[in-house]
């Protein structure tokens, strides 16, 4: 670890603006930077690097290699795939086999990103890791602790997927895009230099299913397993018939494929009957839950309830509630007011204004 240079830094680049830009950035702040494009998706048919879209697609490599170039900064392409596979594309796979709904970003992050990336910025002699993401990392001079703080961007923080990183992931880990105030800025300073890829659009959600639909790639790959099974209201009375429980997740009204002459939401997904319960919009809200593998950010253990605003997904208004600690690693959370749509596999993430304290694994929802 000694021999690590702290002004070394290895910067994921996925041919997108905002890394492009955090490569002028950090350049410009004096570090040495090296670019690495990760390929991380494969089929198991199919090299779909060859494709033209998604952040591995051969033509974002190109992209990114264009702007390490005109940065005049070394840029490598290094295979991801196999550790890719195991733990973000089983993971995925396995959740909604279980009848849950997995973040992959998240899953991404921990041990792809600000792991395996991590690793190799290590083995090339670099101290650093950094990414495009918006999100600030800051030390605090008191505790010593490293703090995850929201971007300055609204609408375009990604603090939420970051919340199980820790003490020595985030002491290796850059953000230079955090202090910005909105993507505009980036793609005005990506113009100013001349970067062709300045106005390319924001990626997708899940970046290894480009067209989105996660039900065909289950399907694909373990097509065997999904088995049709039952609707079911509240009480459990049998109301139609569903196409697997990988198709459907907590709070989903279109698609269901069933006319029960008013609007029908998933309110519930029961893997061990092989259900899907269907109700009212009103049964879709929740103001209970159990979380478990729960990471804390400015402190390791929550001793006593804390007051915070959580989210319960990605897109949710943060909304008040307390945090209660468990035993096994687990805390209970208490909404002030019912949540819409909480979902086991999802990610519960603790905030107090813009500091994030921490989160966990939606287990089950309750009340
Ligand atoms: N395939 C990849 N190889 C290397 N780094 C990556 C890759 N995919 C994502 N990253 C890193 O993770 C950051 C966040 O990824 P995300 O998918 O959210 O992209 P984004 O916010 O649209 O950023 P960009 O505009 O740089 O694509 C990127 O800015 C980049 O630093």
């Amino acid at each position: 670890m000694n021999s690590l240079d702290k002004n070394k830094v290895v910067l994921g680049m996925s041919g997108g603006v905002d890394s492009s830009v955090a490569a002028y950035l950090l350049k410009k702040q004096g570090y040495e930077v090296i670019g690495v494009t990760m390929k991380v998706w494969q089929d198991d048919e199919e090299d779909n690097y060859e494709r033209e879209d998604g952040c591995c697609s051969l033509s974002a490599a190109e992209d990114a290699r264009r702007v390490a170039n005109k940065l005049d900064i070394p840029f490598y392409v290094m295979n991801f795939k196999s550790v890719f596979k195991e733990k973000v594309i089983d993971y995925f796979v396995d959740e909604y086999l279980h009848g849950r709904t997995p973040n992959p970003c998240i899953a991404c992050n921990k041990y792809i990103k600000f792991e395996e990336l991590l690793q190799k910025a290590h083995s090339l002699g670099a101290y650093y890791v950094a990414t495009g993401h918006y999100s600030r990392i800051v030390k605090d001079q008191k505790t010593n602790r490293y703090l995850i703080k929201k971007s300055l961007a609204k609408g375009k923080d990604q603090t939420y997927a970051m919340y199980n990183l820790t003490q020595d992931q985030l002491k290796h880990i850059l953000m230079p895009l955090g202090e910005y105030s909105s993507k505009e800025e980036i793609r005005n300073i990506a113009k100013s230099l001349g970067l062709d890829v300045a106005n390319k659009p924001d990626s997708q959600e899940i970046c290894f299913i480009p067209d989105n639909n996660y039900g065909r790639f289950i399907e694909k790959k373990e097509g065997a397993k999904i088995i049709p099974g039952n609707f079911v209201d509240t009480n459990g009375n049998i109301l139609g018939r569903h196409k697997g429980i990988i198709h459907y997740t907590i709070g989903q009204r279109k698609g269901l494929g069933i006319s029960l002459g008013k609007p029908a939401y998933v309110v519930d997904i029961i893997p061990e009957k092989n259900q899907v319960v269907l109700g009212d919009n009103k049964d879709a809200f929740k103001g209970k839950l159990i979380a478990k593998n729960i990471n804390f950010i400015p402190f390791d253990e929550l001793k006593s309830p804390m007051k915070v605003e959580a989210k319960v997904r990605y897109s949710a208004k943060p909304s008040v509630a307390t945090v209660y600690p468990l035993e096994e690693n687990r805390v209970k959370v208490e909404f002030d007011n019912p949540q819409r749509a909480v979902t086991p596999g999802q990610a519960v993430v603790f905030y107090n204004e813009n500091l994030l304290i921490g989160g966990g694994t939606i287990v089950k929802a309750f009340e």
